[in-house]
């Protein structure tokens, strides 16, 4: 079943087409992502999934119905961790997540049994006297996390949620967001950070202008690259001839030299018998050989003409 869908959606602000005639399809359970540059469109797509702005143009459906602004129902089954913080100074973290809880309507002791295992879950069990401004960027987007997960809801939201924090903090919530996950919480995770979507979702969205340019499993897009594969050769030496002749072999299509590596650009499953037969006869020892399908930065780099982080 589709969780989300977004038909044609269109929204501008001003003279910004934010959203360009988009349309997608979140199905139930899937690790979703949503992937593009700064300003490609992917808060504008959360928050008209959201309701929080209204299309222009299009129809947008979650949990198969249209959502009404003020309708609890649909958004007790949804949590959102925002892209900027969004917690109380004056609160400490307990008080925080808490908060959170009871404005889903759970009774006192509801709301306490939730915050201790939202704590939990994000191990901030040792924070939980400290107020927000005390905690480093990696704890704070752990609050957030928290916050926005405390109700348990089916559908995540979380929008770019470990923009800005240490290595150890970004894999905790990396691993949170895996086990939420596997707890059957559908996610939508929008970043613009190429290796986490590739890490992390099943499923992903390339975003650009306002526009789904590409859609699939990382293998589908992948193979609608029609570049290539990479063989990377650890060679002793060269020789006179050995890389004009590699560049002659068929689907070659081109060699590089970066000591000690030979890097030969290949069509798509390339037998790579002649290649290290061509090895063979120019008397080159190779120690090792590695064959690296295009990342999803080459996808992106092949879709749009231009790297992620431009
Ligand atoms: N409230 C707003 N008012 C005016 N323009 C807006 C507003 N929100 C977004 N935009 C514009 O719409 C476009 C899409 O922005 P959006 O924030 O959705 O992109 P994004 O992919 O989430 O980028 P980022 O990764 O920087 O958050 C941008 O050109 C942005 O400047």
């Amino acid at each position: 079943m589709s969780i989300i869908s977004l038909d044609h959606v269109t929204k501008r602000f001003g003279d910004t087409l934010a959203l360009n005639n988009l349309s997608l399809n979140v199905e139930e359970g899937e690790l979703f992502g949503l992937l593009g540059p700064n300003g490609a469109g992917k808060t504008t797509a959360i928050s008209v999934m959201l309701n929080l702005y209204e299309a222009d143009a299009g129809s947008i459906q979650i949990f198969g119905q249209s959502m009404p602004k003020d309708e609890l129902s649909i958004k007790r089954r949804v949590g959102i961790v925002p892209q900027h913080v969004s917690v109380y100074d004056q609160l400490t973290v307990y008080e925080n997540i808490q908060f959170f809880a009871e404005l889903y309507g759970f009774s006192p002791k509801e709301a306490k049994q939730k915050t201790e295992a939202a704590i939990a879950f994000v191990e901030l069990d040792a924070h939980q006297k400290k107020r927000p401004p005390e905690l480093s960027g990696g704890l704070l987007r752990r609050l957030n996390i928290a916050c926005g997960i405390v109700h348990e809801p089916e559908l995540i939201f979380m929008d770019e949620p470990t923009v800005a924090i240490d290595p150890q903090s970004r894999n905790t919530i990396l691993e949170n967001i895996r086990e939420l996950n596997r707890r059957g919480a559908t996610i939508i995770y929008t970043s613009h950070y190429m290796e986490e979507v590739e890490l992390l979702c099943d499923r992903i969205a390339i975003v650009d202008e306002g526009k789904i340019i590409a859609e699939g499993t990382q293998d589908e897009l992948k193979d609608r690259v029609m570049t290539l594969e990479t063989a990377r050769i650890k060679v002793d030496a060269l020789t006179p001839h050995l890389l004009e002749r590699l560049d002659a072999l068929d689907h070659v299509q081109k060699v590089q030299y970066e000591e000690p590596y030979i890097e030969v650009s290949l069509d798509k499953d390339t037998p790579l018998a002649p290649l290290l037969d061509t090895l063979h006869q120019e008397h080159v020892h190779f120690t090792s050989i590695t064959v690296d399908r295009p990342s999803l930065n080459t996808v992106f780099l092949a879709l749009t003409g231009k790297t992620l982080r431009e």
